[in-house]
C-alpha cells in the first residue's frame, strides 16, 4: 500500500518525563528512514494554538537520547480544553500540512489528541493521532509501562537511601512524599526498593494504626531505631502524616517531599530503549494506515491499541507488591 503520510508533526504534553527526548529522536529518525517529514510542535498543545513548531531533520535529534526534560518544551493547555482552541489548532495542522501527529504525554493529552481528530474528521480533515505514553505515574490504562516511571524509581530510590542514612545515624523516622498523582504505582515500587517500613497508596484505605503505628512499634520491637515511611501524594500529605506520627507516637519524624526532582535527569537505558522502540512503533503505525492509536507496553512487547478502546481500559494495580512489601517488612515477634 502506498504511504498516505507525508508530513506529521511531534510534540510533548503534560508532565514532562525522561525519557521523552528520545522517544522524539524515535520518531523523527523513524520518519526520516520513511521518507517522512517531521515538524517539532513546541509547548504542547499550545503550540499548534500559537503555531509554535520547528522543523526537525535527523540530525536535529543527534545528542537527545540521553537527556531529561524534552527539547520541544511542554505545558498543559485550558485553550486546547475548549472547541474553539482546538479549531486554531486544526488551523495550523492545515495550514503546516499535516497528515498525523504523535503525541507524547499522559491520559490527558491523549484525550486531547482523540478530541483533536475527532473535531478534524467532523470537518472533513483526515487527521490522525498516535499517542506514546510518557509519565512518572505509570498510570496509563492499556499499558503496561509509561517512560519515565524507571528514571523516577530510581531517582527517588538514590533520593531515599541517603535520607536513610541520616536517618539511621540520628534514630530517626523520616516521612517522604512521591509523585504520582492519584496512582501509587511509583510509591510501591520505590517502597519495595528502599525497604520502606510503610507505604501508603491511594489504591488502599489507610487504617493510621495498623499501617503506620503498629508497622512502627514492631520495626522498633525486632530492634530498629530509623523509621522509612513512603507516602503516594494521592494517600495523603507527608506533612500531616508526619504530625500524626509524632502526636501518636512521640516520635520527631522529618518530612521531605521529593517533589519534581523526580522528573529530571538523565533517562535509565530502560526508558531509553522503551521510548525507542515505542518512537519507531508510533511511526509504523501510521505509515501502515492504521487508524488513531496509542502504542503501549504489553508484556515487554510494544503494541498499537485503538486510541478509542485503549482510553477505556483500566490498570490492574500490582497488590501482590503490598503483600510482598509486608512479608519484608521487620515485625516483633510475631505479626499475625
Ligand atoms: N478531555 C480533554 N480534551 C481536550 N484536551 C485535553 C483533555 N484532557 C487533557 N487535555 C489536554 O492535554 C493536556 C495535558 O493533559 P494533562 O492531564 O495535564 O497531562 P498528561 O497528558 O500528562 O496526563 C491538557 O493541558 C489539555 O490541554
Ligand atoms: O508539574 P505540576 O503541574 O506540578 O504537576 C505535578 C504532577 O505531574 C506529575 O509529575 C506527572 O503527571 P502527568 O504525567 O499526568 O502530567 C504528577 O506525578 C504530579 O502530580
Ligand atoms: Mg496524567
Amino acid at each position: 500500500m502506498e504511504n498516505q503520510i507525508h508530513r506529521i508533526g511531534v510534540l510533548t504534553s503534560g508532565g514532562d518525563a525522561p525519557g521523552m527526548n528520545a522517544a522524539v529522536r524515535a520518531v523523527v529518525r523513524t520518519a526520516q528512514d520513511c521518507g517522512i517529514e517531521c515538524v517539532g510542535i513546541r509547548r504542547g498543545w499550545n503550540g499548534l494554538i500559537t503555531s509554535d513548531f520547528v522543523q526537525l531533520g535527523a540530525t536535529s535529534v543527534s545528542h537527545i537520547i540521553d537527556k531529561g526534560g524534552t527539547i520541544l518544551y511542554t505545558a498543559r493547555s485550558e485553550e486546547f480544553m475548549t472547541e474553539a482552541g482546538r479549531d486554531k489548532a486544526l488551523s495550523t495542522c492545515r495550514l503546516l500540512g499535516l497528515d498525523g501527529i504523535v503525541a507524547i504525554g499522559g491520559d490527558g493529552t491523549f484525550r486531547g489528541a482523540l478530541a483533536l481528530s475527532r473535531q478534524a474528521a467532523a470537518a472533513g480533515y483526515g487527521l490522525r493521532v498516535v499517542g506514546i505514553p510518557a509519565t512518572i505515574d505509570n498510570d496509563i490504562g492499556c499499558s503496561h509501562y509509561t517512560i519515565g516511571f524507571d528514571t523516577a524509581c530510581n531517582t527517588a530510590v538514590e533520593c531515599i537511601d541517603k535520607l536513610r542514612d541520616t536517618m539511621q545515624s540520628h534514630e530517626r523516622c523520616s516521612v517522604v512524599e512521591v509523585m504520582g498523582r492519584h496512582a501509587g504505582h511509583l510509591a510501591l515500587y520505590v517502597g519495595l526498593a528502599v525497604g520502606a517500613t510503610a507505604v501508603l497508596i491511594p489504591e488502599r484505605q489507610v487504617d493510621f494504626d495498623q499501617d503506620i503505628v503498629e508497622k512502627i512499634r514492631q520495626a522498633r520491637l525486632a530492634g530498629t531505631t530509623h523509621y522509612m515511611v513512603v507516602v503516594a501524594e494521592g494517600a495523603g500529605s507527608a506533612a500531616d502524616i508526619g504530625k500524626r506520627i509524632h502526636e501518636e507516637l512521640g516520635l520527631d519524624p522529618r518530612v521531605t517531599v521529593l517533589g519534581h526532582i523526580q522528573r529530571g535527569g538523565s533517562p535509565s537505558a530502560r526508558d531509553r530503549e522503551t521510548a525507542s522502540r515505542m518512537g519507531y512503533k508510533a511511526v509504523m503505525a501510521l505509515v501502515s494506515g492504521q487508524g488513531n492509536c496509542i502504542i503501549a507496553t504489553q508484556d515487554g512487547r510494544i503494541v498499537d491499541l485503538d486510541m478509542e478502546e485503549a482510553l477505556q481500559m483500566k490498570k490492574s494495580f500490582p497488590m501482590e507488591r503490598y503483600q510482598i512489601l509486608e512479608a519484608l517488612t521487620l515485625s516483633g515477634s510475631h505479626r499475625r
